[in-house]
């Protein structure tokens, strides 16, 4: 079966550094997919490229085939996208957001009034319906952010953090509609910090260090019989010993 998302030597360089280094990963259709590394492992980088908000200097990725960066059109009309920092347009309320961003996509009217109805009232903002963009908090934006990426009904998303920064309350809702996502046959790519989550939500996963793909494959593949913690220490370094403390905080 073709991939949901497939990339090949993806490779990017800022300047003298090497971010992502002939990257390979290959997520099944179906899959709920746990990208993690350390801060400034290539996460961000990567996805960046994968969904084509972001040239790479070689290397090839495909969604359900598409070619990210030859069929753009095809691609990106799969593909929902949860950037880092999305940038949203601030003076508008989360409702007109919606609507602007599907309009723009070219859905019909009555459908995007409809999807964007639902999508605020099962990610719990239609309470804020007269609040600005600008005014949210940061697990509002993620959710807001969350109901841009499906507005279109994708086959696949690809989440950059989306729990960051998120209270358990509003996590809690995220991780249903994912999960719910998936349920109905959808893929999922998601970058975490938190192993837990991780463990919790994903079935496949992938180690990210320096820029290469340090392991890959289902979750049990990759941690075998210790927690994912664990198997991502040893990964990527944080040997036994090295971790330094602070003796002046001793009293
Ligand atoms: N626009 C840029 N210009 C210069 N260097 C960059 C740029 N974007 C990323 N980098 C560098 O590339 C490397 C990978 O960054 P990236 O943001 O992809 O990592 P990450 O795994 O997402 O990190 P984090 O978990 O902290 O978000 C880092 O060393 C970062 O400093």
């Amino acid at each position: 079966m073709t991939p949901a998302l497939e990339i090949n030597g993806l490779t990017k360089r800022f300047g003298e550094k090497l971010a992502v280094d002939a990257i390979d990963l290959r997520v099944p259709q179906g899959s709920f997919y746990g990208l993690v590394g350390q801060n400034g492992a290539g996460k961000t980088t990567t996805l960046s490229m994968a969904v084509g908000l972001l040239r790479p200097d070689g290397g090839t990725a495909r969604i359900f085939g598409a070619d990210v960066w030859s069929a753009p059109d095809e691609a990106k009309a799969l593909v929902g996208v949860l950037p880092d920092g999305l940038a949203m347009p601030e003076r508008l309320t989360g409702r007109e957001v919606l609507t602007f961003l599907g309009l723009l996509r070219g859905m019909p009217r009555d459908e995007v009034l409809r999807r964007a109805d639902e999508l605020l009232d099962v990610l719990e903002l239609s309470g804020a319906d007269g609040t600005l963009v600008i005014e949210y908090s940061t697990g509002m934006r993620k959710k807001i952010g969350l109901a841009t990426a499906l507005l279109h009904a994708p086959r696949l998303l690809v989440l950059d953090e989306p729990f960051e920064a998120v209270d358990p309350v509003s996590a809690a809702t995220i991780k249903t509609i994912l999960r719910g996502f998936v349920r109905g046959g959808g893929s999922i790519v998601l970058s975490s910090h938190v192993m837990a989550l991780v463990e919790q939500l994903c079935d496949h996963v992938a180690v990210v260090d320096a820029g290469r793909v340090a392991a890959a494959g289902t979750l049990d593949e990759v941690r075998g019989s210790r927690s994912l913690e664990d198997t991502f220490v040893a990964l990527v370094g944080g040997e036994d010993g090295g971790i330094k403390e602070l003796s002046w905080l001793s009293h």
